[in-house]
């Protein structure tokens, strides 16, 4: 057994859960009027309603001190303090560090203050982000720049791609396209409409090795030069954002047109570094500090306030408490806001690519489950695809509903019929219908008989589903910030307590590798190694049915 499992609270915690087996969540709110207040937080423009969870008080507390018996308090403050808390790469974990603001004190990271670069890099995104805006950079026949493609993937997509869809009011800038799919067809139909020469390239990776960003920039180049003719050009519509130089100038970026980051911030934490520039094009650098100074917000509200306040606390330990002790496989965010659509994505990344581990920062095999599959859409859509099996399926689907209270699109009573939707569905889960329901329900409507008992089973909702509502003033890019910061600390949470590495991801490596030694045994000439019987069938099955014969 691990130290964990091990441990008299997690054993409390068992006991207790069972205790919990007959409770309804029906029975709870009967048995306290004041539950809704009791299980509620709020910070800056966040509201958090938690009541509707399979919880009482004891839980909470059993759930906070598991929090400090991880040390969770003390592992916050050396996160900011920029300690190597990402023990199997050595590096510090400081994505905090980039929206600290202008007037944070001195950090130094192996002997470097990170402020003072943090602030050169924003300095130098400012002047580039207003050269492109005012139209004083221009392309190489002389005309504006309309259209930046962001070519990317993962963190070096995702995040940034996600502030985008969700901040249309505040694109004020040149349109930005986001390129990530190696599949050909993602930059040929996304430059289809584009003239190259009024167009920028950011080439945005971490490492500037990550194969589908390469061939995805090369092919770019490719398009970009069939039009532009000369290779000098290429100086005023290619820029790069990456932590390699090296890697940037074998690809024909000029150094002084790439934007640095630090190996201190993981990919999927990036987008407030540099990695942000395609944001700052499209928003505009104000709209961009913006976003900084909402994220900022959230951290000081998770590094300051106590556990039993904290929102990203608050969320983490009750996901924990249903992925460990009700197997709680997925977990469902449910935004209901259209500009929320691509959140999901990238918080199922920050997720899953932080806490998809079965080892812990020791190297023992845990004994416990750990990130739950995150997925997830935009409401109200899901309630016409996925909704019913979160109402009447077999699986235990803790979800999220998030709602900003103002639109910043109002449209007649469309926002109030969204809101009641969002209300309607938490309740819902919760609440159920039984069966003596249903039934008055279906005599009501003039049923009776035979027919009735028929489909009676059928109407039946078991109820007791838990979710969470995370309410917000107005979908902002100050508020943004701080909702994708809550995630992020919300992962940070869960990492602690499972006392696994949430800032690695070496599970990402062997399909990597493989796809490097395949590619070539895919052409016509190549050669097939040895692989197991299923893998080498196809690779001959694609061979044979493309070239009609098979090599190797
Ligand atoms: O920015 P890079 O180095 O191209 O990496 C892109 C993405 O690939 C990953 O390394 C996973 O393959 C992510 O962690 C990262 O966000």
């Amino acid at each position: 057994m691990s130290a964990l499992t091990n441990s008299s609270l997690w054993q409390t915690l068992k006991k207790h859960r069972e205790t919990l087996a007959s409770l309804t969540l029906r029975q709870l709110f009967s048995e306290d009027p004041a539950r809704f207040d009791r299980f509620n937080a709020s910070a800056g423009p966040f509201f958090l309603d938690y009541s509707k969870n399979l919880m009482t008080t004891e839980t909470l507390d059993l759930l906070l001190n598991l929090a400090q018996q991880a040390n969770l308090p003390q592992t916050i403050q050396k996160m900011f303090a920029g300690d190597l808390i990402n023990r199997t790469e050595h590096r510090a974990v400081l994505h905090v560090a980039l929206r600290a603001g202008r007037d944070a004190p001195p950090l130094k990271v192996q002997g470097q203050d990170i402020r003072a670069e943090v602030q050169q890099v924003l300095k130098r995104m400012e002047t580039f982000v207003h050269q492109i805006r005012s139209g004083e950079w221009r392309g190489y026949d002389g005309r504006v720049i309309t259209d930046v493609v962001n070519i990317g993937i993962g963190g070096s997509d995702l995040g940034p791609a996600s502030v985008m869809t969700a901040l249309p009011a505040d694109c004020t800038g040149p349109r930005v396209h986001y390129v990530s799919n190696v599949d050909g067809a993602h930059l040929t139909y996304t430059l289809k409409s584009l003239n190259p020469a009024q167009t920028l390239f950011v080439v945005a990776s971490k490492t500037f090795t990550t194969q589908e960003t390469l061939l995805n920039a090369h092919s770019a180049r490719s398009w970009f030069l069939d039009a532009a003719q000369q290779e000098q050009y290429i100086a005023q519509h290619f820029v790069a954002i990456s932590t390699n130089e090296v890697e940037v100038s074998r690809f024909g970026i000029d150094p002084q047109h790439m934007f640095g980051f630090w190996d201190w911030v993981g990919g999927r934490y990036s987008l407030w570094s540099a990695i942000g520039l395609s944001i700052a094009l499209g928003i505009g650098m104000d709209k961009f500090n913006e976003l900084l100074a909402g994220a900022h917000e959230m951290d000081e509200h998770f590094r300051t306030a106590p556990l039993s306040r904290n929102l990203p606390v608050l969320m983490g330990l009750i996901g924990l408490w249903y992925i460990n002790f009700f197997d709680a496989q997925t977990h469902a965010i449910l935004p209901y806001d259209q500009g929320l659509e691509r959140f999901v994505a990238h918080i199922q990344q920050v997720s899953m690519e932080s806490t998809g581990k079965s080892v812990t920062l020791d190297g023992e095999t845990v004994d416990y489950a750990t990130g739950a599959v995150v997925w997830g859409g935009a409401g109200t859509n899901g309630q016409h695809a996925y909704y019913q099996l979160l109402h009447q399926g077999t699986h235990l689907i803790p979800a999220d509903f998030l709602l900003p209270m103002r639109s910043r699109v109002p449209l007649g009573t469309h926002h109030r019929v969204l809101t009641a939707n969002v209300l309607a569905q938490s309740e819902a889960l919760m609440r159920g219908k039984t069966k003596e329901e249903a039934r008055q329900e279906l005599l009501a409507q003039g049923m009776s008989g035979e027919a009735l008992e028929n489909l009676l089973p059928h109407k039946v909702f078991p109820g007791n589903r838990p979710s969470n509502t995370l309410l917000f003033e107005e979908l902002t890019a100050h508020t943004l910030g701080g909702l994708l910061a809550l995630y992020e600390h919300r992962t940070f949470v869960q990492g602690t307590l499972w006392n696994i590495n949430a800032f690695d991801q070496w599970g990402v490596e062997l399909g990597k590798q493989l796809a490097r030694s395949i590619e070539p045994e895919l052409s016509e000439q190549g050669m097939t190694s040895v692989h197991d019987g299923s893998t080498g069938g196809l690779i001959h099955h694609i061979r044979d049915t493309l070239f009609g014969l098979s090599r190797g």
